[in-house]
């Protein structure tokens, strides 16, 4: 578990501008510290204690920042590193694909609703070729990103593969998928991203699935990839909950 996880994306708050203003705090803290040493030395215990203080925080700050840098895997629940993609610092195809089994076994074990929607990026292939693969790396991060803003715990997301996302919803049924669905679209589509100087849309498709009891891994995920092709093939920047086929005549 990520001790600073109440200071990451889906703890609420991030951990660089915290590392920022508690470096600038300490940094005015020295500087008030000498000059008042300076000024009235017969106090200087008290003012090196307080230079200690803003030594040690500056110290947890850049400890902090630094853990930033070094852990991508400071991902909401601080899974090991292992389980992160370096590139979005969410849940890799492993970790978001253990993440669901432990859901399922979940569901099945207490009865309770599960849903997962899958995220693609509607005409991905189109954008590379117009915007070269560099431009990859910026809109999947800054996806990613909104993504991760946009959800709450304990929803887990993930990176599938390619320009596709998982996200996990336990507790939840098809209505309330469609909404968490909705509100992700809307994120993704209210990003501003520029590359090369141009102007860059995104937007992305969703298609959600609820488990039903019994059902195995490769259906679960077959019925949320086909209600996400169903609304990328609808025109895209929509969200299509799976309907399981209506059954033949005579079918059990
Ligand atoms: N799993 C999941 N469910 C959500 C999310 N947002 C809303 N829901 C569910 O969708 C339903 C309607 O959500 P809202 O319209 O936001 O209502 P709410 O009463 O504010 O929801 P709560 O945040 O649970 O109190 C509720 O059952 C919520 O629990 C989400 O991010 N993840």
């Amino acid at each position: 578990m990520n001790p600073f996880f109440f200071l990451t994306k889906q703890g609420g708050l991030r951990r660089k501008p915290f590392a920022v203003v508690t470096g600038a705090l300490a940094l005015v803290t020295g500087v008030v510290a000498i000059a008042l040493s300076l000024v009235w030395p017969i106090w200087w215990p008290v003012f090196a204690l307080l230079q200690a203080v803003g030594l040690a925080v500056a110290v947890y700050a850049l400890a902090s920042r630094i853990m930033n840098v070094k852990r991508p895997a400071a991902d909401p629940l601080g899974a090991p590193t292992g389980l992160v993609d370096d590139l979005t610092r969410t849940l890799n195809r492993r970790g978001i694909v253990s993440s669901l089994i432990e859901a399922m076994a979940q569901s099945q074990r207490y009865g309770t609703p599960l849903s997962l929607i899958s995220l693609g990026i509607d005409g991905a292939q189109t954008l590379m070729e117009h915007l070269g693969p560099e431009a990859e790396a910026l809109i999947l991060e800054a996806v990613s990103a909104a993504l991760g803003e946009a959800l709450r715990l304990p929803d887990r997301l993930g990176r599938y593969q390619g320009w596709e996302f998982l996200v996990v919803l336990p507790q939840t049924r098809t209505p309330q998928a469609l909404l968490v669905a909705e509100r992700l679209r809307v994120a993704v589509a209210g990003i501003a991203l520029t590359v090369k100087g141009k102007k860059v849309a995104v937007t992305m498709s969703a298609g959600i699935a609820e488990f039903g009891r019994g059902q195995d891994l490769e259906r679960f995920l077959a019925n949320a990839h086909e209600a996400l092709y169903e609304a990328q093939r609808a025109g895209g920047n929509q969200a299509h909950a799976f309907a399981s086929p209506p059954r033949a005549k005579g079918a059990l």
